[in-house]
């Protein structure tokens, strides 16, 4: 393996890349150590996709610094390609090559023997029929198949992905979860981007959300199942629907005739439940965890740390 192999896998100091004057990413920082899957996530034009080719060397920073096996990804390029798998958002291929001969092609740029090629192929379900068509035939699922089997085929120390799996069926995804776990169990290591949410609370230990070219939070998985909000639900004895809830309009009230639903962070819950009840002519009242969906939603919506738990970086 090349590079400084003691620290960390993938390290991102105020990673910084503009387009002119637009903002793809600013001032990131994020540390990934070996055997994480960690996740990258945000809504669109959030600024994953600017990160990703960082990574792996396609773009230059405008301010900042990348390393990935302690290398520069671009100065480094040939000596970090034999290590490094890449699956682009949209893979550009040649459309008249087979897509054996596109495999092949790939592992030439990789630099690298590919042992697990065939396996893939067989687990993915890319029979030797479809790779001895031309890719510009493939339907979009099988591009995609195409491309995990290539970004794996060398197995390197490193795989980044974008959006994973997108276009795959429920089988397939299956199978590319499973892929993922014994990646890891092997001490390789995977950054993914996604806005998959059960995707990444399936597979990652930690993400990252990163919102308008921005880092919001970085949290393990495990912390954000517990922090999660607590949806406390209210009746009212007088039927009367929407009307001012005076400090708990800041939990994002959803009206529904006479009934309105709270997402409280669960430290507040108490102090919430009894100045409701003082309040207000509160007939009923439940309150239960919220998903994980809607922690994760919180956090791409507000930009906040929802959660404030001072620590920026926690292991899973
Ligand atoms: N080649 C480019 N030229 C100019 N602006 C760009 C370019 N690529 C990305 N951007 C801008 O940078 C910002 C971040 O885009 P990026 O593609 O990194 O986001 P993303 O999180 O991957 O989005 P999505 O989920 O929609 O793929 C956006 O404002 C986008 O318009």
């Amino acid at each position: 393996m090349p590079g400084n192999t003691a620290g960390p896998v993938i390290e991102l100091r105020s990673l910084t890349k503009r387009y002119g004057a637009t903002i793809g990413i600013e001032d990131l920082d994020v540390t990934v150590e070996a055997g994480e899957v960690f996740g990258l996530l945000g809504p669109n034009g959030a600024g994953k996709t600017t990160t990703l080719r960082c990574l792996v060397g396609l773009l230059g920073p405008s301010g900042g610094r990348v390393r990935v096996l302690g290398l520069d990804p671009v100065a480094d390029h040939r000596r970090l390609a034999p290590s490094l798998g890449y699956l682009p958002g949209e893979l550009r291929l040649y459309p008249e090559l087979t897509g054996q001969q596109t495999l092949d092609l790939l592992a030439a740029l990789q630099g690298a023997p590919v042992p697990r090629q065939r396996e893939l192929c067989e687990r993915l379900k890319l029979t030797p029929a479809e790779l001895a068509r031309p890719v510009g035939e493939y339907s979009r699922g099988m591009k995609q198949k195409l491309g995990l089997v290539q970004s794996f085929q060398h197995r390197p120390a490193v795989v980044v992905l974008d959006e994973p799996s997108e276009g795959l069926d429920p089988l397939l995804q299956e199978t590319f979860f499973e892929l993922l776990a014994e990646e890891t169990a092997a001490g390789r290591t995977v950054l993914l981007s996604s806005h998959v949410l059960p995707e990444v609370q399936r597979t990652c230990g930690r993400v990252a959300i990163v919102r308008q070219g921005r880092l919001v939070t970085v949290r393990s998985v495990a912390e954000l199942r517990r922090a999660r909000a607590r949806r406390v639900r209210l009746v009212f004895a007088d039927g009367r629907g929407a009307r001012p809830l005076g400090a708990a309009e800041r939990w994002s009230p959803r009206w529904e005739g006479g009934r309105v639903e709270l997402l409280v962070p669960p430290d507040e819950v108490v102090p919430a439940v009894r100045s409701l009840l003082a309040e207000l002519p509160v007939a009923d009242l439940t309150v239960e965890e919220a998903g994980l969906d809607e922690a994760f939603l919180d956090l791409y919506r507000s930009g906040e740390d929802l959660y404030r738990s001072g620590e920026q970086e926690e292991r899973p």
